[in-house]
């Protein structure tokens, strides 16, 4: 088999590849696609100046060769990094293409060490690819086909690190059409498709979870919208058992018109946003906190005894005023409402119950909450 042909093909599908992507999703700025991208422009430059160096400029076109399939690695790296969202240090990922560059370019006369340092330096950035996305792979399944990808790959480049230093005899020259050659080409060639499948089902199930997060969250607090909020209390409700019936309460912020008026839009923006940090930092996790409407907000808790409410409905008017006075220097309060769901009591008929109490707390004065019986 024709070396050079294999090596031309992995360069054309790189660039392909490469070209499909931007035609399709166009550079994404930061993304992991975007690094993947990088990856593939990587390859195809690296196979492409290997291929020249066996025409002209040997050591120049050589260098630059590998630095470009070990950038490339450092791509991938990074594509995984972005993807999983797990940072990785940035002189990690860039170092290693210019040290090989610069060491390289020195041993080139010595083949067997350029062509050991080269694999093995490749093989390392590679291997470090394939352990994040291995890594609880879990059933995420393009975690499962970039990491086989990668893994394939940094294996029999390790192989090529392992022959060309120990047994530089037998190591088959760049363009010989020996099997290890035409078995890593052929893997390659295999692996970026896979790879670039693989990605792209990341890019997909990435884009899917942006819309379900911008479908069921509110986005100026970052609290559950009411669509949300209703199906999720409507679960909890229909869960509750008789003996750990849940609360319902309703909160309104007191005089927020005022505020709109006489401080700006914007302030009362950020009076929204410091409440649903409030709510955020005080409730327990399986609390569900919700944005039911302008400036009025809903919470299920779950498991709540008198006296830990007593503490909870304390804790939350202390902790708005102090946030709201601490970032704007005024004070904002709320009314509220609270009731105990009675078994079988539907979602809209607590949730009625709770806003005639939190209207009990306005006419009372504001400021303070309002319970129904069983709440205390
Ligand atoms: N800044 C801002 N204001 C909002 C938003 N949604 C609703 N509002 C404002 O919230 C205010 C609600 O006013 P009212 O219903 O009169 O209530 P209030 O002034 O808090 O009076 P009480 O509830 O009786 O204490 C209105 O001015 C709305 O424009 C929002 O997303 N951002």
């Amino acid at each position: 088999m024709d070396v050079v042909t294999l090596l031309s093909a992995v360069l054309v599908n790189a660039l392909l590849m490469l070209l499909a992507l931007l035609a399709n999703v166009g550079v994404r700025s930061r993304s992991g696609l975007q690094a993947w991208q990088f990856m593939l422009l990587g390859q195809a430059a690296g196979f492409g100046l290997l291929i020249g160096a066996t025409l002209a400029w040997p050591r120049a076109l050589a260098t630059l060769g590998v630095m470009a399939l070990s950038g490339s690695a450092a791509a991938m790296v990074l594509s995984a990094s972005r993807f999983l969202g797990r940072p990785v240090p940035s002189g990690a990922l860039w170092w290693p293409p210019l040290l090989l560059g610069a060491v390289h370019v020195f041993v080139f006369q010595n083949q067997p060490i350029a062509t050991g340092l080269t694999n093995l330096t490749i093989a390392t950035q590679v291997a470090w690819a394939t352990w994040m996305l291995l890594q609880g792979a879990g059933r995420v399944r393009w975690r499962w086909m970039c990491g086989l990808a990668a893994a394939g790959n940094a294996g029999l480049t390790l192989a090529r690190a392992i022959l060309a230093l120990g047994w530089p005899e037998v190591y088959p020259r760049f363009v010989a059409p020996h099997p290890l050659n035409i078995a890593h080409l052929m893997l390659l060639n295999a692996s970026l498709v896979l790879g670039t499948m693989g990605f792209l089902l990341a890019h997909r199930d990435e884009a899917e979870q942006a819309l379900v997060r911008l479908a069921s969250l509110d986005t100026l607090t970052g609290l559950l919208n009411r669509r949300e909020w209703m199906t999720r209390a409507g679960r909890a409700l229909g869960l509750a058992h008789a003996g750990d019936a849940p609360v319902m309460l309703m909160l309104d912020l007191d005089h927020f018109k005022r505020v709109n008026d006489e401080r700006g839009h914007p302030v009362g923006d950020e009076v929204l946003k410091l409440t649903g940090e409030v709510l955020k930092g005080e409730l327990r996790a399986s609390d569900l906190v919700g944005r039911y409407g302008g400036e009025e907000f809903c919470v299920v808790l779950r498991q709540c005894e008198p006296e830990a409410f007593t503490r909870l409905d304390a804790r939350l008017h202390q902790a708005l005023r102090r946030r709201c006075e601490a970032s704007l220097g005024f004070a904002v309060d709320f009314s509220a409402g609270a009731v105990r769901v009675k078994p079988g009591e539907t979602l809209a008929a607590a949730i009625q119950r709770a806003d005639d109490a939190l209207y009990r707390a306005k006419a009372a004065g504001r400021g303070r909450t309002a319970c129904d019986e069983g709440v205390l």
